[in-house]
């Protein structure tokens, strides 16, 4: 693991040079290696174009960038990226996806073969691994892009509404299968959720992007696992109702006791 994390220096960022308006205003943002960090905000706030300049999809107009250590000039193999669309391959079985990713490093077949089942197996999937993704629910093959993407051991995730299109329950199971693996491997994960519960479960730390900007850094220090008493502490509740107000979804809702 890097100790260096991800810096960011000024990084603004303007789709269109003729136009005026920034996606992303001038961010100055540390991440010390290994945080869970959980971005929420608005549709449109800028969350996205912010986790595509990290895997360097979006280069930045102005401002620095560097995670672990290195300046980012594009998408590197030191970080893995998780989408909300399937990123598993309908024309490989299981255990082929999974050693996609690591063909690109030239690593042996034998050596390849067993990493992709140690993964499969971390992340419950040992008898699955001679399956065609379509024979596999939504929330397994999720599981398929979570153990392709550990398995080349980025140093750093980035993750945009992975779970976004699944049911809760299967999205809290994930949410375990990926809090497991994040404590194995202590990589650095940026997430992007709509959902204030989701972040409120896995973020040591939320960030809400609005405007290009980073409204609010909110501290998430609730004890894991964050089963429902956590979720449902005053402190758990404080932080939510921080996240409605700086939101500007709060009209309405009576403020509590100090
Ligand atoms: N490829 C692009 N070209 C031009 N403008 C873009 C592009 N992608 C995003 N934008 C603009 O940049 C701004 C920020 O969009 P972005 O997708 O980062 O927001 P978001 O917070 O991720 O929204 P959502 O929650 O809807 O995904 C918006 O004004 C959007 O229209």
């Amino acid at each position: 693991m890097s100790m260096d994390g991800i810096n960011l220096d000024g990084v603004s960022v303007r789709y269109d040079p003729n136009v005026d308006e920034l996606a992303l205003n001038d961010i100055t943002l540390r991440i010390p290696a290994g945080q869970f960090v959980c971005i929420v905000g608005k549709s449109g706030g800028g969350k996205s174009t912010l986790v595509r300049t990290l895997a360097g999809l979006v280069k930045p107009s102005q401002g620095s960038l560097t995670v672990g250590g290195k300046a980012v000039e594009g998408p590197g193999e030191d970080r893995g990226m998780v989408f909300q669309e399937d990123t598993v391959f309908p024309w490989l079985r299981v255990q082929d996806n999974v050693e996609f990713g690591l063909r690109a490093r030239s690593m042996p077949k034998q050596e390849r073969s067993r990493k992709a089942q140690e993964w499969l197996a971390a992340v419950g999937l040992a008898d699955a691994a001679g399956k065609w993704p379509r024979e596999l629910s939504g929330g397994m093959r999720k599981r398929v892009a979570l153990a392709t993407v550990f398995a080349t051991e980025p140093e750093t995730l980035i993750m945009d509404e992975p779970f976004g299109a699944l049911d809760f329950v299967t999205r809290s199971v994930l949410h375990s299968v990926l809090l497991d693996l994040w404590r194995q491997t202590e990589t650095t994960i940026v997430f992007v959720t709509h959902d204030i519960e989701e972040a409120l479960v896995l973020g040591d730390r939320i960030l809400i992007v609005s405007d290009g900007g980073i409204l609010a850094d909110l501290d998430c220090p609730l004890p894991r696992p964050r089963l429902e008493d956590e979720r449902s502490s005053p402190e758990a509740l404080a932080i939510t109702r921080e996240i409605v107000r700086r939101l500007g979804l709060s009209a309405g809702t009576p403020e509590g006791p100090a």
